[in-house]
């Protein structure tokens, strides 16, 4: 049995850990890239500083061993106005670069999970 104490690190590690991640985000900034549905959002972004803000955020989202060092999802979204539509628009691109990772499928399930939870907190805020 497992010391109630030890941290659970399983989705992390399901994700393929830092270089599952890492490939996960580039998949990601691609989708992204290519999507005229939301594209025109990141018009102004400094695309250096979003991968490597996903990254952490993946990783903490994850329960990986990890920092993250970026704003708060309210902070960052605020005054955008961004719609539901728009979230799925992400949350597709996010399920794309997954399945481009090579990441199994109960592994996205669980990432994607985490991830709607965000939602209250990025859209129409
Ligand atoms: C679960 C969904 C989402 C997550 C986890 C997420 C996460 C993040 C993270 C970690 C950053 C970097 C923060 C930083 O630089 O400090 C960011 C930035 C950004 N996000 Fe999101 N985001 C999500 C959904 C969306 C959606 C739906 C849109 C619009 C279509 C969006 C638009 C942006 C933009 C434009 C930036 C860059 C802001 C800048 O350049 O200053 N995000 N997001």
């Amino acid at each position: 049995t497992q010391p109630a104490t030890d941290a659970d690190d399983s989705l992390y590690q399901a994700l393929g850990a830092e270089q599952g991640i890492e490939q996960i985000a580039e998949n990601f900034i691609m989708e992204i890239a290519y999507d005229e549905r939301i594209f025109d959002r990141f018009a102004d972004s400094n695309v250096q500083r979003f991968r490597e803000k996903m990254i952490e955020h993946l990783c903490m989202v994850s329960d990986g061993p990890c920092e993250y060092t970026g704003d708060s999802m309210v902070l960052v979204h605020r005054g955008m106005d961004i719609n539901s539509a728009e979230f799925n628009a992400v949350v597709e691109n996010m399920m794309e670069a997954m399945d481009k990772a090579g990441t199994p499928l109960s592994a996205q399930n669980r990432l994607l999970e985490r991830l709607a939870g965000l939602r209250p907190e990025i859209i129409e805020i």
